[in-house]
């Protein structure tokens, strides 16, 4: 079984500390594959127990029919004279004793960006396959591996909002870190600069071009290509006077992959620099 955390044991301090950041937030798009790979290609009946979590807030509800329900609010009902005063009395109240309910009826739409979101990403995931492609062809990688490594992409997407900040000395908008997918996507949505790399020592600014994307390697093609493309550290700051919006496309191959280096950059001038590992489970 590969052993993400194994992958990051040779390599420089900012990423080994971005892929235990990846352990931590399970939830974050990017950093999500490595895990639901070694859980869903094993076909795992147990958990390893470095993912359990370590307080006891039970995650599994014993019947959460006996529960009370989150209070739901309907729009339609604050517009109508006669039911605003009893909707607005529920508004109240869930707002008081809950802090969270759903809104109904809401009248925003939804469905175009949903949509949007849907033909966005669609057209990213090809553009990211044709990168792909294209970068193992630069490689003088066997096209088959690569094709092979992609023919099931994962995708996945963060929202970046950075808003203007009076001190953007004192704080970062975005924490050092590299990707832990294959290639990012990334939309400067307002073109406003902020992005980071390091490169040689220095924090470099990339400025937005208009109409370009970023696309940076990120860790799983780092290893891929056996160390040939390199994943890039990267951070957002922020400013004082523009807010700032980007969105990052991750893309991973299947979750039933192999992740290693491709065979046909292994040689003995170039030996593997990363090793398929097999972990104890339980
Ligand atoms: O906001 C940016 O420019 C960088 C975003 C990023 O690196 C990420 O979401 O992983
Ligand atoms: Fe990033």
């Amino acid at each position: 079984m590969q052993c993400p955390l194994n992958w990051t044991v040779k390599r420089r301090k900012g990423k080994v500390r971005s892929v235990e950041r990846a352990m931590e937030t399970k939830i974050a798009s990017s950093v999500k594959v490595p895990i639901v790979q070694e859980l869903v290609k094993e076909k795992l009946t147990t958990v390893p127990p470095r993912y359990h979590r370590r307080d006891n807030d039970h995650l599994i509800l014993s019947d959460p029919s006996s529960l009370p329900e989150i209070p739901v609010i309907n729009m339609q009902n604050l517009l109508n004279t006669d039911l605003m005063d009893s909707e607005l009395h529920k508004l109240d109240k869930a707002s008081q004793e809950w802090g969270f309910f759903q809104l109904i009826n809401h009248g925003v739409g939804s469905e175009p960006f949903r949509d949007a979101i849907e033909a966005y990403s669609a057209e990213v995931k090809v553009l990211a396959i044709k990168m792909l492609n294209f970068m193992a062809k630069a490689l003088h990688m066997k096209a088959e591996e690569m094709k092979t490594l992609f023919k099931e992409v994962s995708q996945s997407m963060r929202m970046n909002y950075y808003p203007p900040c009076p001190q953007p000395e004192l704080v970062t908008g975005l924490y050092p870190h590299s990707d832990a997918n294959a290639l990012t996507i990334l939309l400067q949505v307002n073109e406003i600069e902020g992005l980071q790399i390091k490169k040689d020592g220095f924090w470099i600014p990339v400025s937005p071009l208009p109409n370009a994307f970023v696309i940076n390697i990120g860790d799983i093609l780092e290893i891929v290509t056996n160390g040939a493309y390199r994943s890039i550290e990267h951070r957002a700051t922020v400013n004082t006077k523009k807010e700032r919006l980007s969105i990052a496309t991750f893309h991973s191959p299947n979750l039933d992959c192999d992740i290693g280096p491709a065979p046909s950059l292994v040689a003995p001038e170039t030996p593997a620099k990363f090793r398929r590992t097999t972990v104890e489970c339980g």
